[in-house]
């Protein structure tokens, strides 16, 4: 008996080595075993596969992935005032790898927890910042770290101001979450990735669209 796989983890979670079993998609990719290494908080597999080379030959192969599920996250701007809001908060994971303090800024975001992407970011954006904000901007979907990684984070976009202030925000303080808001100028984030300051790559991604293609783009040349 194995918790995560016919008896419950702590988080009440069965058949967690059936995940990704049934992948037929690619023909060049054959399934074969998978095998759950740890599934304390969120799940860490080892998963066996066929590998049919560019050159036809096939080989097996071994690839650890680190499932969190999907997540979300919303870069809050107010174009007019030419602000973004932000949050900051403690990330051990940074911590231990050379972070000077751990504490990184960074656009609200969350895991999806079962809620569909646009939902769960409206969510996440009101428990950080205490803004509801309304129906926000696609932007892209992107796997952020994809050779260990399953995560896809969704990304939006929408406009904060005093008329979505809606609460303190701040995290949810049962589950350890201690978040702090910063409202920035737009020019100064992006002064703020030149010199490390933000170094969080979501975040960076939604500045560096924001100046491109989003709320903070020069206005057209004429030049094509
Ligand atoms: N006890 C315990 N709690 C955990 C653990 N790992 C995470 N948590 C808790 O799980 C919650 C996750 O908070 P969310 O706001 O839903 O997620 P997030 O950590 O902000 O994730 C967002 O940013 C990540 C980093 O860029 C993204 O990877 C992710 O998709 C999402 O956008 C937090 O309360 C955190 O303390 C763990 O190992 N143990
Ligand atoms: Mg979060």
């Amino acid at each position: 008996m194995t918790d995560g796989i016919d008896t419950p983890d702590r988080r009440g979670r069965t058949g967690l080595d059936h995940y990704g079993r049934d992948l037929t998609r690619n023909p060049r990719v054959r399934i074969h075993d998978v095998e759950v290494l740890s599934c304390d908080w969120y799940v860490l597999r080892k998963t066996t596969f066929d590998y049919r080379h560019a050159d036809g030959h096939w080989s097996r192969e071994q690839r650890e992935n680190y499932d969190r599920g999907d997540g979300a996250t919303i870069l809050l701007y107010d174009a007019e005032q030419r602000t973004v809001l932000l949050t900051r908060q403690f990330r051990l994971p940074a911590y231990v790898n050379e972070h000077p303090d751990g504490f990184l800024i960074e656009t609200a975001a969350g895991l999806l927890d079962g809620d569909a992407p646009e939902e769960a970011i409206r969510r996440e954006a009101a428990e950080e910042t205490g803004h509801v904000v309304g129906t926000p901007e696609h932007v892209f979907d992107v796997y952020m770290s994809p050779g260990s990684v399953t995560e896809r984070v969704h990304f939006f976009a929408a406009p904060y101001g005093p008329g979505t202030a809606a609460g303190l925000g701040g995290g949810i303080a049962a589950e350890g979450e201690d978040i702090d808001t910063l409202e920035l100028p737009f020019t100064e984030a992006l002064a703020m990735i030149r010199d490390g300051r933000i170094a969080d790559a979501k975040t960076i991604m939604l500045l560096q669209w924001a100046a491109l293609d989003g709320p903070f783009r020069a206005r057209e040349q004429g030049v094509s």
